[in-house]
């Protein structure tokens, strides 16, 4: 007889057949086979399907969980309907987090319109800006406990096994599931999510002001790291007065770059000027947008970096014009079908670099996190109701938004 392990632990020693021990008022010992080679790990999702205590339902939970919640849910492209749903019920390494704010990013407006080359789930609940307490955690979740304040972000789990995650790029996990796409998201009040991928909060965060940093602030902060630049530098930001690049000024000011801002409209230029940017460029009013960015340096060479936002392709036909010889531009944008374009010639005798850059890793969070912790970044916002979605696509639609609708799930 095998001693009994802490908590709930499976050996490692047993081939073909494992054994599983869960403490608490079932507790057991039970085999279970296991089609894995010796030494090697089985994964949490064979656990999730296979462990007992899914069968027994063993968790820690707060008191009072309901059993409906309100959600806004996407079960034909292009539209949402705000209904009551069922509370879900997290697996072994997942937690229930009793959403409290969730910002709305242009990519939930993909997801809801179906436009990208990329399978989505039928019906889905949109989300990846999730701020809340966790409230129920599996048996299996060590690093957050039941009332802390946590994150939930686009990468809702990764394999943690792949050549990809194992160098921690687990946005590039091939079995990556995605917040609001491939998994249901924080468009509702109680979202299950992964323990592991989850971002966590000091207990005095400000959960409304939080939101937009786990997809906006994360993913333009990874972006202008993609970029190279260095402090003392020019960085233009294209797309400069919608989510990402409010906020994406403000990373790039905390850098020490110079920010060359990029949008359309006067208002959006008096925000980006506010947020620190030291020139705005009206893509609707210029008529020469190329010339302008470039006479926008003091040596009139163009910005080392360019960091592309906006979901248009024009700005992605532009940018290779405009960047500094052996600059770098980092598209994150992603309109629907659009193109790169870029000259041979010149890509080739200014040594352009242009590559891509997709959320961030574990500790890009927690980096995108401390800067906004320490009060270097404070996306512009405004709360609403989670009721009042449509309004918030509709603005999107039209490019009125400037910084980030933030929901309160409570209304
Ligand atoms: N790569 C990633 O990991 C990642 C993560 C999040 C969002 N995104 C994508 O980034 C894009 C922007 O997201 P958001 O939430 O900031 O959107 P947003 O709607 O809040 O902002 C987009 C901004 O782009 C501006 N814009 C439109 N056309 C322009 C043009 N020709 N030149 C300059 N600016 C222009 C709009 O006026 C608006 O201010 C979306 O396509 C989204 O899907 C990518
Ligand atoms: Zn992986
Ligand atoms: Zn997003």
């Amino acid at each position: 007889m095998l001693p009994s392990p802490p908590s709930c632990v499976v050996s490692k020693r047993v081939v073909f057949l494992s054994q599983v021990t869960c403490r608490g008022s079932l507790s057991r010992l039970v085999h279970i086979p296991i089609q894995q080679p010796k030494g090697r790990f089985y994964s949490s999702r064979y656990l999730h399907r296979t462990h007992p205590c899914t069968r027994f339902g063993i968790m820690s939970k707060a008191a009072d969980i309901p059993k409906e919640q309100w959600a806004q849910v996407t079960e034909k492209d292009g539209v949402i309907t705000y209904k009551k749903i069922p509370v879900p019920t997290p697996g072994h390494d997942e937690v229930l987090v009793n959403i409290k704010y969730s910002g709305v990013c242009h990519t939930d407006l993909h997801a809801l319109d179906n436009d990208w080359p990329l399978p989505r789930k039928t019906p889905v609940i949109g989300g990846h800006e999730g701020a809340g307490v966790v409230v129920q955690k599996g048996e299996l979740v060590t690093n957050v406990d039941i009332g802390d304040k946590v994150g939930v972000k686009w990468l809702m789990s990764t394999c943690f096994h792949c050549t990809f995650c194992q160098q921690a790029l687990e946005s590039l996990c091939p079995k990556a599931q995605l917040s609001g796409y491939t998994k249901d998201g924080t468009f509702q009040q109680y979202c299950v999510a992964n323990a592991a991928h989850l971002a966590r909060f000091p207990p005095q965060t400000d959960l409304s002001a939080v939101a937009p940093i786990m997809c906006a602030g994360l993913t333009v902060y990874k972006g202008l790291k993609e970029s190279d630049t260095r402090p003392g530098q020019y960085v233009a930001i294209v797309g400069a007065g919608g989510g990402l690049g409010t906020i994406g000024i403000q990373y790039a000011h905390a850098m020490g770059l110079n920010v060359i801002a990029i949008d359309g409209g006067k208002e959006k230029g008096e925000a980006c000027k506010k947020l620190g940017a030291s020139m705005y460029i009206d893509f609707k009013e210029s008529k020469d947008l190329v010339a302008d960015v470039k006479k926008a340096t003091h040596d009139g060479l163009g910005p080392q970096g360019v960091v592309l936002l906006a979901p248009q392709e024009q700005p992605f036909q532009q940018a290779t014009g405009y960047v500094r010889s052996h600059g770098t531009v980092v598209c994150i944008g992603m309109p629907a079908g659009a193109k790169v374009s870029m000259p041979v010639f010149d890509t080739v005798v200014r040594m352009i670099k242009v590559k891509g850059s997709y959320v961030g890793n574990r500790e890009d969070t927690a980096e995108a996190l401390d800067f906004f912790l320490r009060g270097k970044v404070h996306a512009p916002y405004k709360v609403i109701g989670l009721s009042q979605l449509q309004s918030v696509f509709d603005e999107m639609r039209a490019n009125r938004v400037i910084g980030r609708y933030v929901m309160d799930m409570s209304k």
